[in-house]
């Protein structure tokens, strides 16, 4: 096999025993000057009973935490975590947050949430995919959810950004990967304005919660706990995907959702070449020759010989399937519902290239 065309990527094997007994991060992503630290400092200074570790990718100017910070300033690692009077705890660091965490591990019991914030520029895609590779991370902690601030007044602007090589711009992967989405500053901008934004991520990202924030002041439960990438409510998960519809761009070249259902049982090898084909080898193309790129990837599957629902999860190249608890009912109609969001995507082609996963009566008869 050609290994150059090939990434060195298997579907993950679970090996812990669920996410009960990890510790949720939550990554907070957005462009350059969204407000991502602003959220981070309103939760670390509300009161709230949570004992949440925070990791800040740095200090901005006039933070409320600076001061206190500056002490514990050694080089360019912050290596102290600092304790808060509500029990919350909080360090800043340079490079990657993931070092911070391994570190963080050390203080196990001290905290039962991790808030996790990424570069401006930063693609969370690439930083959740470190916790579904990285087994000994992925042993203590589990990826909860992606949650993408983004500035009411400037996010037309940075999503219509072109980039010279061609590829998607940052502030429109991160609204593609996020599972809830903050429109923060909305304090300037028109209601129309705001409506225009509103639609534009939403033509982006289908599945996508979206709140609307001043100083990014959000009700905490609607931040954490999101579980987005478990299997811990997958009613919740079907009936969401059952709502999601196609979108349409709004943007040149933008990055939209597509749907996919259809009714029966598929061939779980058959599957994994389609995905394969699809998120590897990127060989799928639409009407215009373009091949198609996923960033995100969801799904409720009915698997051949599985009485339980399985589940999708897929970021870029990164994909796992997983049994879920749920099993299907003995009338009901087991049917397969994806959500795919990316660009250059073309439903009815990938509609047809799924059809090929799908067994008929010749297949069950052998
Ligand atoms: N007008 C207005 N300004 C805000 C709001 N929220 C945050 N800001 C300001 O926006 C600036 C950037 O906020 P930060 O929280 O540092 O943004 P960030 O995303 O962490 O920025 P980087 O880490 O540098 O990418 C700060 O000066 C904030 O005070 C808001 O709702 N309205
Ligand atoms: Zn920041």
């Amino acid at each position: 096999m050609d290994e150059e065309d090939c990434p060195e990527l298997v579907p993950i094997e679970k090996t812990t025993d669920g996410p009960s007994s990890q510790i949720p991060v939550t990554i907070i992503t957005g462009y350059l000057g969204a407000g991502k630290t602003t959220l981070l400092n309103y939760i670390l200074t509300e009161q709230h009973s949570k004992r949440i570790a925070v990791i800040l990718n740095e200090f901005g100017e006039g933070s409320a935490l600076e001061k206190s910070l500056a002490v514990s300033q050694a080089g360019e690692l912050y290596e102290e975590w600092l304790e808060l009077r509500n029990g919350c705890l909080c360090c800043s660091v340079k490079d990657n947050g993931l070092k911070a965490i391994e570190n963080l591990m050390e203080k196990k019991g001290k905290f039962d949430y991790i808030l996790l914030e990424t570069t401006g520029l930063a693609d969370p895609g690439a930083v959740a995919s470190m916790f579904w590779v990285d087994a000994e991370l992925g042993s203590d902690v589990y990826l909860d959810g992606i949650v993408t601030v983004i500035d009411a007044k400037y996010t037309m602007q940075q999503l219509t950004e072109e980039k010279p090589d061609g590829l998607v711009n940052e502030a429109t992967r991160q609204v593609a990967l996020a599972d809830l989405l903050i429109i923060n500053k909305t304090d300037l901008v028109s209601e129309q304005e705001l409506r225009k934004v509103r639609d534009t991520v939403g033509s982006i990202n289908g599945l996508v919660r979206i709140l609307e924030t001043q100083k990014a002041r959000v009700d905490l439960s609607q931040v954490l706990d999101l579980h987005s990438f478990d299997i811990k409510d997958v009613t919740r998960l079907s009936e969401k995907l059952q709502l999601v519809k196609s979108t349409h761009p709004h943007l040149d070249k933008s990055i939209l959702t597509v749907t996919v259902e259809m009714p029966g049982d598929v061939s779980e090898d058959r599957l994994n070449l389609f995905i394969q084909d699809l998120l590897w080898e990127k060989n799928l193309k639409n009407k215009e020759g373009s091949p198609m790129h996923v960033i995100r990837l969801k799904g409720i599957l009915s698997i051949e010989g599985k009485g339980q629902r399985v589940m999708l999860q897929g970021v870029h190249e990164l994909y796992e399937l997983e049994e879920t608890p749920e099993a299907w009912g003995q009338e009901e109609p087991r049917v397969n519902r994806l959500v795919f969001i990316g660009r250059y995507l073309d439903r009815d082609i990938l509609r047809a290239q799924f059809t090929t996963t799908l067994l008929n009566k010749e297949d069950s008869k052998t």
